[in-house]
């Protein structure tokens, strides 16, 4: 796969900003959305917080990672970096800009540089047009003339993600879900972006094939210094994909740090539970296990205080009328926060390590690939 990364670095239209220093930058973003009775005049009679107060860095380069349950607010966050949501507050920084109420014009420099990839790669390509129309759409409508034309730009990116460059001409259905996922890879690569927002990239893809996408998102990150916001439910998945990781929990970055802290050293009870419900690595350890009870509350009136509280077996009464920041706490690594009065020690570990899938694994061994099935069921 490697040899076959051939794009160069974008010369985008916003100066480039140097591997490590803040591309995106959220600062007390929100997204609420408006809840309405009554079927001819529609009054709003209260909000969704689906997104209700996150600040989050994501440095040039860096691929980070956002967990949480289904309802945290993951995709919204996702859609409104990328501007398909207008947010209700707080701000968005792009490379500096301040991109939060953009307008399409002022957008369209910038818009090439972030982009998206989506869930689902049965219903985000157009069935109806060749796979060199999909991934040659973008430089089309954005009329980019690439060196030696579109065909050849499309039949090297076809490359790029290990798909066989001769089938330009096809379309989506005949390839399997792996492929194309493969293809809205290809696509969002058109433009040469610098951020990419990877939503549930994987999660709709078998679990072998999942091997093979987060290998080959892992590698476009490394060998062309895109950065990514990976936004899955599935710490296994994160974990192998992300240098660091943001949990989220209704609407609310509870907990960030570096994989190693986060993975190991867990200090939000959340987190905690979170890891402690992934599959284990050794099947023979019979460690306890923290099982969550109830489900996530309502985020039209989320709990008072620690919205964690309700299902958390630390609460305490200040839990329920004091906020929790997101600091960093004592024992914390730097760059480590967690919003909670009553933290785990920062001695206990997460008890085990999280493993998905053995393909998985080979991805965090040094000289070990998977191998790369080209134009066959992947
Ligand atoms: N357009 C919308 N209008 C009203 N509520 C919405 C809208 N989009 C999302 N929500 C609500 O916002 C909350 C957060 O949704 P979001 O899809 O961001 O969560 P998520 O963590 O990505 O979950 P999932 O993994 O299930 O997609 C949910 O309660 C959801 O129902």
């Amino acid at each position: 796969m490697n040899d076959q990364l051939t794009l160069s670095k974008a010369d985008g239209p916003s100066p480039a900003t140097p591997a490590g220093e803040p591309l995106l930058q959220l600062s007390g973003l929100e997204k609420h959305f408006p809840v309405t009775d009554g079927l001819l005049f529609k009054r709003q009679v209260g909000a969704v917080h689906a997104v209700d107060g996150i600040d989050l860095t994501v440095s040039a380069g860096e691929a980070v990672g956002l967990v949480g349950e289904s309802g945290c607010g993951k995709s919204t966050t996702g859609r409104l970096v990328t501007r398909l949501l207008e947010p209700t507050g707080g701000t968005i920084t792009y490379a500096g800009q301040d991109i939060s109420h953009a307008s399409r014009k002022d957008l369209a420099p910038i818009r090439s540089e972030i982009q998206m990839i989506f869930q689902d790669p049965y219903s985000s390509l157009n069935p109806r047009q060749t796979v060199g129309a999909i991934i040659g759409a973008p430089m089309e409508i954005n009329g980019i003339k690439p060196a030696g034309g579109i065909q050849k730009r499309v039949q090297e990116l076809l490359e790029t993600v290990g798909l066989n460059p001769e089938h330009y001409n096809r379309f989506p259905h005949e390839f399997s879900g792996g492929q194309r996922q493969r293809i809205g890879v290809a696509r969002a690569l058109s433009l040469e972006p610098k951020l990419i927002v990877a939503d549930e990239p994987v999660s709709a893809l078998d679990v072998s094939i999942q091997a093979q996408v987060v290998n080959l998102l892992q590698q476009l990150q490394k060998d062309l210094g895109i950065a990514f916001l990976f936004i899955a439910h599935d710490l296994a998945i994160v974990r192998h994909f992300s240098q660091r990781v943001a949990v989220m929990y209704l609407g609310k970055i509870v907990e960030i740090a570096d994989r190693a802290s986060l993975y190991e050293r867990p200090r939000h009870p959340y987190t905690h539970a979170l890891l402690s419900a992934a599959p284990e690595a050794d099947p023979d350890d019979h460690r306890e296990r923290i099982r969550l009870a109830g489900d996530v509350p309502s985020p039209i009136n989320p709990p008072s205080g620690c919205r964690f509280r309700t299902r958390c077996w630390k609460a305490q009464e200040k839990c329920a009328t004091e906020e929790p920041p997101l600091v960093r706490l004592s024992g914390n690594q730097e760059g480590h926060l967690t919003a909670c009065h009553f933290p785990e020690e920062p001695t206990i570990t997460s008890g085990k390590e999280v493993v998905l899938d053995p393909a998985l694994a080979t991805i965090e061994v040094p000289g070990t690939t998977i191998p790369e099935p080209r134009d066959t069921q992947g």
